[in-house]
């Protein structure tokens, strides 16, 4: 079977929902921004303050190329759409799974929790705006599921039905 990649915006539960999502499938799953952590020994908002976003860009790119692409769950960064090449290589290998949730829920999930460089310092307006930068990038996705009031089981539900639909030909 094809990878799966799970993309959206900061705090919209990809890592959380691809922990689930691969103990139903029994897949393994690997987590973009902790395998960048492992490597470099320094946490996320380290390697931003020491290193800059650019760094950490090149790093989730040769990461992301790295991992297996077969019999996978992947969740990625919230930045990695941002990258042409990211998205065609998942294209190529996977289905991009998107998790959609509304700014105030992710707002209420991210302002308070300082490990998100890009998040930790931002207003909802800024993080709004952050996020409409990337939108057209987040909509380029296999599959959107929209999780606001959807609790993990019933998401990772609606995410199985979808690729079980796909893989059958039904849209
Ligand atoms: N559907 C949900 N219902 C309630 N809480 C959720 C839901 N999805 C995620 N959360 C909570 O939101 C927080 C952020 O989730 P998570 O870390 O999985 O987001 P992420 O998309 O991986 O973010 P990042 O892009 O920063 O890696 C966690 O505390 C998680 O428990
Ligand atoms: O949306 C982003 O740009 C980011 C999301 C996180 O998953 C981390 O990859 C990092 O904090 C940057
Ligand atoms: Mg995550």
């Amino acid at each position: 079977m094809e990878a799966i990649y799970l993309t959206g915006f900061m705090g919209a539960g990809k890592t959380t929902v691809g922990q689930q999502l691969a103990q139903n499938m029994k897949l393994p799953v690997i987590d973009t921004d902790q395998e960048i952590v492992k490597k470099l020994n320094k946490s996320i908002k380290e390697i931003f303050e020491e290193n800059g976003e650019a760094f950490f860009r090149d790093q989730e790119t040769k990461i992301l190329k790295e991992l297996p692409t077969k019999d996978v769950i992947i969740t990625t960064g919230g930045g990695i759409v941002i990258k042409d090449e990211n998205r065609a290589w998942m294209k190529e290998h996977g289905n991009i799974v998107m998790l959609h949730a509304d700014i105030d829920t992710i707002y209420e999930r991210v302002s308070s929790d300082k490990t998100r460089p890009l998040a930790s310092k931002k207003s909802k307006q800024e993080l709004n705006d952050l996020y409409q930068s990337r939108v057209n990038f987040y909509d380029d996705c296999t599959i959107l599921i929209e999780t606001d009031q959807k609790n993990i089981e019933d998401i990772v539900n609606e995410i199985s039905i979808r690729l079980n639909s796909k893989n059958f030909g039904n849209k």
